[in-house]
């Protein structure tokens, strides 16, 4: 009887204590939000999670900004706000001018605690020393001066595309995909990607959709932290997302263990090389390297994607394209680096495509600030995630008239532009000091494919099977995180006979000049588990 009132006491306890709980942690939700910018009135516990739709949240967010007029908007994850800024002058504003305070990133539950990010990895690590230290040494394999020493890599590896692509036009995805892998995998491994049965390929295709648990609404867990807490049988999720993070950083270590044997300079023997001095982790050596794979395939594959969809559906800025090459080229060879400065018609084709289709329309991680911060009349208080809508940004009819032409003369000199505030134009590869690190090699990647794309090819739409073309949606895409065409058909017309035999010879000497990075991995995904990981060493915050 006593043993029971007991019981009764301590249930009695724990539901008031939980009631309290949820109910300061609700008034707390309550009292910052009357003073941040406006947004939908969050539920207790839950805060708006209910309300977020699952996929394109960037489309809600525009509309949300549009209901409570305002550019900038506050959501909540449970009791956790985000601020969504749908133009480019408050995000250009808090993240690129105050840099100072919005440089650093929000620790998310499940991409950050869990899966790892916000100790081990660049894109996810918090402003700081250890930060600083990643940041300096991707710089150091992928900032613009560097980036130029990969031109004939990326040129042999366009060539054997546009030759595959020729033979094989049904296979666009996956050829573009082993391109993106390949540079990857050279520059972080010294090994290149000839097969598309190769491990890391398939790793890399497993990796696709991965940046979508960083993102609001995915998950109860991101909402309510005490669930990362609850037993496996109730919530099976943190544990499929850490086994997830230590079997891929156990790979990627190991391919970088491998990469010593290769007898090319890569990043993964600079790292290991400087373990000690830089005091970096088995961990963070394979984030460093995994990011050209998980930072870079997705993104740029997409953003080609994006590329070819332009082309097929505007056939009158191809020709344009077409011609500038030809005239620039010249009938007796292929298109390479030294004439990318006199083409400046499809200099202005690629940033359209980059602001047509931004690769990751929520704009990738979001900042967050490490000070309490006032934008306007608004409070953003320390620790808030902070995404810059690129959907939106993008697509503003104010910076960007008739913003779903598809209109590269917008980026073109004497276009009377609309102000924007940035030189580039757009946003795409992010704001301030996190800007994408990738962002040099992707430019090459783009250029190189696409002259030799427009040199080499007519891109026409597929042909169903009664033999008429299909045009593309130039809507329909993906619903992931990066955001990538759905499949399309699509036709490429050798544009000549001599151009068939040169795209052919091309290939060969291209796989000639490739031989250096030819290589087979014995890593696999299995044989990994085996690595033993250390624990990261801690570093004193700058
Ligand atoms: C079309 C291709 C790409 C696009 C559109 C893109 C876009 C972005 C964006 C929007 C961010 C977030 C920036 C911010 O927080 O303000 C980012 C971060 C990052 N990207 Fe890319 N990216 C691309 C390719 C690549 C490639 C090829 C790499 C390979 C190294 C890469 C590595 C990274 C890294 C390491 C970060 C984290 C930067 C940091 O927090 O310090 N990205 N990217």
């Amino acid at each position: 009887m006593e043993l029971s009132a007991l019981s009764l006491l301590t249930a009695a306890i724990a539901v008031a204590y939980g009631v309290l709980y949820i109910a300061y942690g609700y008034v707390r939700v309550l009292y910052l939000r009357r003073r941040m910018p406006p947004g939908p009135f969050p539920f207790p516990v839950f805060g708006n999670i209910f309300q977020i739709t699952p996929v394109r949240h960037w489309m809600q967010f525009e509309e949300w900004s549009h209901t409570y007029k305002s550019p900038i908007i506050t959501i909540w994850e449970g009791r956790r706000p985000t601020v969504v800024c749908n133009d480019a002058w408050s995000m250009s504003e808090l993240c690129d001018k105050r840099a100072n305070i919005y440089s650093s990133r929000a620790i998310k539950n499940v991409s950050g605690k869990i899966f790892g990010l916000h100790k081990f990895n660049q894109a996810g690590l918090p402003y700081g020393e250890q930060w600083k230290v990643h940041r300096r040494l991707t710089h150091a394999a992928a900032n613009a001066q560097v980036v130029q020493t990969y031109r004939p890599v990326q040129e042999w590896e366009a060539k054997i595309l546009a030759f595959d692509c020729m033979r094989n036009p049904e296979m666009l995805v996956d050829n573009l995909l082993r391109f993106t892998v390949s540079l990857a995998s050279i520059v972080a491994w010294g090994r290149r990607i000839k097969v598309h049965d190769d491990g890391v390929l398939k790793v890399a295709r497993g990796f696709v959709g991965s940046a979508n648990l960083g993102f609001p609404g995915k998950t109860y867990t991101e909402a309510i932290p005490e669930l990362m807490h609850l037993p496996q049988w109730l919530n099976p999720l943190p544990n499929m997302v850490r086994r997830l993070a230590q079997t891929s950083n156990k790979y990627f270590y190991a391919l970088c263990v491998e990469a010593q044997e290769s007898s090319q300079d890569n990043f993964a023997k600079r790292l290991l090389r400087e373990k000690q001095e830089q005091g970096l982790t088995k961990i963070e050596i394979a984030n460093l390297t995994g990011n050209f794979i998980g930072g870079g395939v997705d993104t740029t594959t997409s953003t080609i994607l994006s590329f070819m969809l332009a082309m097929i559906l505007h056939p009158d800025i191809q020709k344009k394209a077409q011609q500038e090459i030809d005239a620039v080229v010249g009938p007796d060879q292929s298109p390479t680096w030294s004439h990318q400065s006199e083409l400046p018609y499809l200099t202005a084709i690629l940033t359209e495509t980059l602001r047509w289709r931004p690769a990751f329309p929520l704009g990738g991680p979001p900042h967050a600030p490490i000070a309490d911060d006032i934008y306007e009349q608004y409070l953003i208080p320390k620790g808030t995630s902070v995404i810059g809508n690129l959907h939106a940004i993008s697509r503003n009819p104010r910076e960007y008239p008739q913003p779903e032409r598809f209109w590269p003369d917008r980026f073109l000199d004497d276009f009377d532009k609309p102000p924007y505030p940035n030189k580039r134009g757009h946003h795409t590869f992010g704001w301030g000091r996190r800007v994408c690190s990738g962002e040099p090699l992707v430019h090459q990647s783009m250029f190189i494919i696409a002259v030799n794309f427009l040199w080499a090819f007519n891109i026409r739409p597929g042909l169903d099977d009664k033999g008429r073309e299909v045009f593309p949606d130039p809507k329909a895409y993906g619903v992931s995180q990066v955001s990538s065409p759905l499949p399309f058909r699509v036709r490429l017309e050798p544009r000549s006979e001599a151009i068939k035999d040169m795209l052919t010879e091309d290939a060969a000497a291209a796989t000639l000049g490739l031989q250096a990075y030819d290589g087979e991995t014995r890593v696999t995904f299995e044989s990994a588990q085996s690595v033993s990981l250390d624990m990261p060493v801690a570093r004193a915050e700058a």
